[in-house]
C-alpha cells in the first residue's frame, strides 16, 4: 500500500519518565527520550515499519526543524518538507509509573499565506501518483485557516484518493464538512464538535452517524482503554479488549488509524487491526510505534463484537 500524509504542524516529542508528577516540585526524571512526532508523521513511521510506501509532507524550520528531519531520516519514511521561516515545535508528555500520561503539546510555528500554500501545492503534487491514502492529521500552526485540512481532502477527491483526517476544534468540523472517507476522533473529539457529552455507547454511535449523514464515509471513534467504535454504511462494531496499563499513551491514536489503514479486509477485521497496532503502541515508550512482531503478539488480546449494547457506559469499558 502507498499512504501520503500530511502534518501541518509536526513536533519533536519529549518525553520525561517520572515516578510521580507533583506540581510545584524538582523533579529528577528517570529517563528522557526524543523522537520525531506529529500524527501524520507517527502513521507514515508505523505504516513504514509494516513495509508500506509512506510519504509525509511537514514544514520543516529552524534548528529544530533540521533535528526533526535527523529524527525521521532511519525511518523509512519518505519525508517531503516544506521549507518555513519558524522552527519546529517541541511537545513534552511526562509519563507516571502508573502510566497517567501528561501532554504538554505547544502551539507550534506560525505558517504565513505563501508557506501554506507551498504545503498544500505539494500534497496536490503527491496526489496525482494516486497513493491509496491521504491522511490529514493533527492541530493547525497559529496562521492556517481553519478549513486546511478541508482542503487537503478536496485535493484527494479530485485526484480521486481516499481521504482519512485525525484532527480537533473547528479543523475537524470544517474537515467533517469536506465529506472524508474515514475520520477518526476520540470520544473527547467527537463530543467537542456535536457540543454534547457521549457517555454511553448509543451516545457515540448516534453522534457517529450524524457525521455519516453529514458525508463522512466511515467513523472510528478511538475511546482510550475502552478500545474503538466503528460507524460505517455496513454496520456498528465494538473493538477493543481489557484495559492496559500504558508505558505511554503518545502516539497510541495514531498507531490505531495506521493499523485501520495497514489491510483491506472487511470493516470487523481493519477494526481488529487498528485496535492490535493501538494497544501495541500503548506498550512502548514515549512515541514509538510498533513494528510487526508487536502488532501481532497484541493481536489475540482483542475482541471485536457487532452490534455492541447501546446502554454500555464508555467509562465501563475503560475499566
Ligand atoms: N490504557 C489502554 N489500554 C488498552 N488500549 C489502549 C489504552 N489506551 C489507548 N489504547 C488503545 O489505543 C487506541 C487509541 O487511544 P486513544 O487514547 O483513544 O487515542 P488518541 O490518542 O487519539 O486520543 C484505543 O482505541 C485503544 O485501542
Ligand atoms: O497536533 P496535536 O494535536 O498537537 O498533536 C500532536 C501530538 O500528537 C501525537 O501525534 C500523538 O498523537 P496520539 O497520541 O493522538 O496518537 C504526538 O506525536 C504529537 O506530539
Amino acid at each position: 500500500m502507498n499512504v501520503l500524509t500530511v502534518t501541518p504542524n509536526p513536533s519533536i516529542d519529549h518525553t520525561v519518565e517520572l515516578a510521580t508528577l507533583t506540581r510545584g516540585e524538582v523533579h529528577r526524571a528517570l529517563s528522557g527520550t526524543v523522537e520525531a512526532g506529529g500524527k501524520g508523521v507517527n502513521v507514515a513511521r508505523a505504516l513504514a515499519r509494516h513495509d508500506h510506501r509512506a510519504t509525509a509532507v511537514l514544514p520543516s524550520g529552524g534548528v529544530d526543524g533540521d533535528r526533526l528531519e535527523v529524527l525521521l531520516a532511519p525511518q523509512r519514511v519518505d519525508a517531503v518538507t516544506v521549507a518555513i521561516t519558524g522552527t519546529i515545535r517541541t511537545n513534552t508528555t511526562v509519563v507516571e509509573a502508573d502510566g497517567t500520561t501528561t501532554k504538554l503539546n505547544e502551539p507550534g510555528p506560525r505558517l504565513s499565506g505563501p508557506e501554506l500554500d507551498a504545503l498544500l501545492r505539494v500534497v496536490t503534487a503527491r496526489l496525482t501518483v494516486r497513493p491509496d491514502w491521504l491522511v490529514a492529521s493533527g492541530s493547525l500552526p497559529p496562521g492556517a485557516p481553519s478549513d486546511l485540512h478541508a482542503r487537503f481532502v478536496r485535493a484527494a477527491r479530485a485526484a480521486g484518493v481516499r481521504s482519512a483526517v485525525d484532527t480537533s476544534g473547528p479543523a475537524l468540523a470544517a474537515a467533517v464538512d469536506a465529506g472524508p472517507d474515514l475520520v477518526k476522533p476520540n470520544q473527547e473529539e467527537l463530543g467537542e464538535l456535536l457540543g454534547r457529552e457521549l457517555l454511553t455507547v448509543g451516545d457515540v454511535v448516534a453522534a457517529a452517524r450524524e457525521l455519516r449523514t453529514r458525508g463522512v464515509g466511515e467513523v472510528l471513534v478511538s475511546l482510550g482503554g475502552g478500545g474503538a467504535l466503528l460507524v460505517t454504511g455496513d454496520g456498528v462494531w465494538w473493538g477493543g479488549g481489557e484495559p492496559l496499563v500504558p508505558l505511554s499513551t503518545v502516539g497510541a491514536g495514531d498507531c490505531t488509524l495506521a493499523g485501520y489503514l495497514h489491510t483491506g479486509a472487511p470493516a470487523a477485521q481493519r477494526l481488529s487491526t487498528a485496535m492490535a497496532w493501538g494497544r501495541a503502541a500503548v506498550l512502548l515508550p514515549g512515541s514509538s510505534v510498533p513494528g510487526p512482531t508487536e502488532t501481532l503478539a497484541a493481536a489475540p488480546g482483542v475482541r471485536v463484537l457487532p452490534d455492541p449494547d447501546p446502554e454500555t457506559l464508555v467509562k465501563d469499558l475503560q475499566r
